[in-house]
């Protein structure tokens, strides 16, 4: 594994000159991250960014970090911040466009602390998906993807993961003013239109 690239113009000069829009896209698992942001794509413009899928990819790869990645994963752990970081800097750099939803990623603090260093960016606001476990247990056990993670045991160590590690971030930027917090326990229609609101009318694409 290598160590983080620190923040420089020349590893990182491309990812500041553009002064990209950066939304992080936070809440438990199977509150519907994925889904809203596949909306906000559509009607806004970013490039969605799961940082979950980036993993898997990695996994699929055949990367050198691919069996490490795929046992945290299994277990609900978090992949240390150097991996992540190096994922998420290479597709935005490779997709061209200045506006980005980062999707379950920062997970912890360490997360949340190295990405700002490495990149220099804080995010321009967050994006919390709030919704009770039940809900999300329900939604996670009849997704039906194959995930190796969908399974009742490790969904419940996500959950404590994301309580333990995950939540004291969502608060870090809620004292910044940065949180903006949506009801995610309702239908998927009724959850987009309250984050259409939050990124209004002005964002919208023709
Ligand atoms: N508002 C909703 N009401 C009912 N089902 C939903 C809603 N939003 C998403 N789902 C369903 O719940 C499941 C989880 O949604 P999704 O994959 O978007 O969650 P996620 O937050 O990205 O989860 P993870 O953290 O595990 O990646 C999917 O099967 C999705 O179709
Ligand atoms: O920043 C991240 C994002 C994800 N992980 C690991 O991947 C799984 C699945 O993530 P989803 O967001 O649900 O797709 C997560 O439980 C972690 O094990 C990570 O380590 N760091
Ligand atoms: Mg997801």
């Amino acid at each position: 594994m290598g160590s983080v690239e620190t923040s420089n113009k020349d590893t990182n000069g491309s990812l500041l000159n553009k002064n990209p829009t950066i939304v992080f896209v936070l809440g438990g698992p199977g509150s519907g991250k994925g889904t809203q942001c596949a909306n906000v794509v559509e009607h806004f413009g970013y490039t969605h960014l799961s940082a979950g899928d980036l993993l898997r990819a990695e996994i699929k790869s055949g990367s050198e970090n691919g069996t490490m990645i795929q046992n945290m994963i299994k277990e609900g752990k978090i992949v240390p911040s150097e991996v992540t970081i190096k994922l998420l800097q290479r597709a935005i750099q490779e997709s061209g466009n200045d506006k980005f939803l980062i999707d379950g990623f920062p997970r912890n603090e360490e997360n949340r602390a190295a990405f700002e260093k490495v990149t220099g960016i804080e995010p321009t606001f967050v994006l919390y998906f709030d919704c009770p476990e039940e809900e999300m247990e329900r939604r996670l056990l009849s997704r039906n993807q194959g995930r190796e993670d969908d399974n009742i045991e490790t969904i419940r160590k996500r959950f404590k993961v994301f309580l333990e590690s995950s939540l004291p971030v969502i608060n870090y930027y809620d004292a910044k003013g940065k949180v903006r917090k949506i009801d995610a326990a309702r239908p998927v229609e009724e959850v987009f239109e309250s984050a259409k609101a939050v990124f209004g009318p002005k964002t919208e694409k023709a």
